[in-house]
């Protein structure tokens, strides 16, 4: 059996900078892995199937069949090898859907590389990267997994960054909130090139001047995703006025936001104080993987 984490994308910040002739917004972001991930795992079998699991399985039975991310991955890479897709996939769902974290392409990034073992495929990292974008914007960037800025619909990636060891949490509505509808809700003129460098160019900042940097960008889908999940400012507001927080903003299209701390006990501490007080809400304390 082979397997693998699908570790969840936090966009740290995200600029939209203009738009693309066929209506797709090009942003500027800061992407980000956290320890928070989904597992994929694979076996031979003589034909192809998905096994879902794990506490978010329940909203992706209806798309095991066809839909699912990991097995458009499985085909597609069969395709490219010229093979017959045959294996049996298991895929733990840890990761909210729809939530910003990217998890659909988490899993898909994860996917390939497994059957990749599995097959015995023999492609170059830049052929996977390859199948890797005709399955989503974000799948390369999973696919390669650094810390890095992205730019393009974020099939661009930039040379690997350094973070600070700081703590993290996670909070989610339980409302899934649609990528398009983000866009579709975007009213605001595309920004302006930011000038200021980002605090990385010689190592890990510390978390104080990572959280400057961060908020001079800011997350420009902030607006328009309120406007459709107004709880999505409660949960903001909640991260905060929790102690320690140096940083909070939205990751990717929301629902889930992100604050940021100087370590996983603060970030922890953080996390229960949320829970207890909106016990709805999905809550996660971890860091980013190095
Ligand atoms: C916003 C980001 C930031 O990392 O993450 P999520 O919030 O989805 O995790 C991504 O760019 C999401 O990329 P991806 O997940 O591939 O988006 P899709 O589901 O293909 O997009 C759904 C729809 O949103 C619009 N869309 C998407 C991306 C983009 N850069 N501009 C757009 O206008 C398009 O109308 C598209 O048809
Ligand atoms: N393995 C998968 N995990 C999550 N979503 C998937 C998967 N396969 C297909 N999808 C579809 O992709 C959409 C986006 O999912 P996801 O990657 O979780 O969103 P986001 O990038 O906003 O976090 C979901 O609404 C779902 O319909």
């Amino acid at each position: 059996m082979i397997a693998r984490n699908a570790p969840a994308k936090v966009n740290l910040y995200l600029r939209v900078v203009g738009r693309r002739a066929d209506g797709y917004h090009l942003l500027d972001s800061l992407v980000a892995f956290a320890t928070l991930a989904d597992r994929v795992e694979a076996e031979t079998a003589d034909a192809l199937s998905l096994r879902l699991d794990g506490p978010f399985a329940y909203p992706l039975v209806v798309e095991s069949t066809g839909d699912n991310l990991v097995l458009r991955a499985a085909q597609a890479l069969a395709a490219r090898l010229g093979i017959v897709p045959r294996a049996q996939l298991k895929l733990t769902k840890n990761i909210p859907v729809a939530a910003g974290l990217g998890g659909g392409s988490a899993d898909a990034a994860a996917a390939l590389q497994v059957l990749s073992t599995l097959w015995g495929a023999d492609l170059a990292e830049a052929e996977l990267a390859e199948i890797a974008a005709g399955l989503g914007a974000d799948v390369p960037m999973c696919l390669a997994g650094r810390t890095a800025t992205v730019s393009g619909i974020g099939e661009q990636i930039g040379p690997g960054l350094g973070l600070p060891a700081c703590g993290l949490v996670l909070v989610h509505p339980l409302v899934p909130l649609p990528t398009a509808d983000v866009f579709r809700a975007v009213a605001r003129r595309p920004s302006a090139p930011m000038a200021d460098a980002l605090p990385m160019r010689h190592g890990p900042p510390t978390v104080a001047a990572l959280a400057q940097a961060l908020t001079i960008r800011g997350n420009d889908l902030t607006d328009a995703a309120v406007s459709l999940v107004p709880e999505i400012g409660a949960i903001l507001a909640a991260l905060h006025a929790t102690p320690g927080c140096r940083y909070a903003a939205m990751s990717g299209s929301g629902a889930t936001c992100f604050g940021l701390y100087e370590d996983v006990l603060a970030a922890e501490a953080a996390r229960l104080d949320i829970a207890q007080t909106h016990p709805r809400w999905w809550t996660y304390g971890g860091a980013f993987l190095g």
